[in-house]
C-alpha cells in the first residue's frame, strides 16, 4: 500500500487537490481518509462549549484512533471511518466502512504534526496558498456549506485559526517531500502527483 499525506492550512484547496488526483484514475482504486472526521468526541459537551473549541490545535485530533486505523488499513482490515458534522461540530454517529486500497490518502491540516501518524505516509505533500486567497476562500465556503457566518469565521480566523496555523500547521512544510503551489489551480502538480499513483496501480 501507498500511504499519501496531504497537508495545507484551511482554505489552500486540500480537499480539491484529492478530488482532481481522484479524477480520471481507474474508480475505487485510491481510498482517502480525512482528518475531519478524526475530531474528538464531543458529545459530553454542551453546544456553547463544542463552539468554543480551538478546531486548529493537534490537540483536537484523535490522532490515536485516526493512526490505529491508517495501521489497520495497512494490514489489510476495513475500518469504520467516523463521520463529522461541522454544523454540530461533532461526530454524527454514523461511520463509514473504508476498505483498504492500493493506494490511501490522508488529508488535513494538522497531519503532519504528529509524528506518529507523519511515519506512515510514504509520501508527504504540503498544499500552499496565500494566507489571502486562504482566507477568502474559506470565508466562502463556511457561509455557503458548513453553516456559519461571516462574524464567526473571521472571530475563529483572528483568536484561534491564523495563531494556529503559525505554529503548528506552516513549520510542518519542513517534512514535505512535494510542496504544491495552489493560489491558482496547479494542473501540472495534479498530474505529477497522479503519474505516481499509477505507476502503484
Ligand atoms: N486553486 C484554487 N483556486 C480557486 N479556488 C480554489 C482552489 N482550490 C480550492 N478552491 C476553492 O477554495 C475552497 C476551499 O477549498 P478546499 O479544497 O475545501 O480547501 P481545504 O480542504 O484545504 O480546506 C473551495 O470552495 C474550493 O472550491
Ligand atoms: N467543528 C469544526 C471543526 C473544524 N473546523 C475548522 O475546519 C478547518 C479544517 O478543515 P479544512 O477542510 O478547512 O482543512 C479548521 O481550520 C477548523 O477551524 C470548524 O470550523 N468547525
Amino acid at each position: 500500500m501507498l500511504i499519501i499525506g496531504i497537508a495545507g492550512g484551511t482554505g489552500c484547496g486540500k480537499t480539491t487537490v484529492v478530488n482532481q488526483i481522484l479524477n480520471e484514475l481507474p474508480d475505487g482504486e485510491v481510498g482517502v481518509i480525512s482528518q475531519d472526521s478524526y475530531y474528538k468526541d464531543t458529545t459530553h459537551l454542551t453546544k456553547e462549549e463544542r463552539t468554543n473549541i480551538n478546531f486548529d490545535h493537534p490537540r483536537s485530533i484523535d490522532f490515536d484512533l485516526l493512526t490505529t486505523h491508517l495501521k489497520d488499513l495497512r494490514n489489510n482490515t476495513p475500518i469504520q471511518q467516523p463521520v463529522y458534522s461541522f454544523i454540530d461540530h461533532n461526530r454524527t454517529g454514523d461511520t463509514l466502512l473504508t476498505k483498504p486500497r492500493k493506494v490511501m490518502i490522508v488529508e488535513g491540516i494538522l497531519i503532519l504534526t504528529n509524528p506518529e501518524l507523519r511515519a506512515l505516509f510514504d509520501i508527504k505533500i504540503f498544499v500552499h496558498a496565500d494566507t489571502d486567497e486562504r482566507l477568502i476562500r474559506r470565508l466562502k465556503r463556511d457561509i455557503s456549506e458548513r453553516g456559519r457566518d461571516v462574524n464567526e469565521v473571521l472571530t475563529r480566523y483572528q483568536t484561534t485559526l491564523k495563531p494556529m496555523h503559525d505554529q503548528f500547521i506552516e513549520p510542518m512544510k519542513q517534512y514535505a517531500d512535494i510542496i504544491i503551489p495552489n493560489n491558482k489551480y496547479n494542473t501540472v502538480a495534479i498530474d505529477i502527483v497522479r503519474t505516481i499513483i499509477n505507476e502503484r496501480l
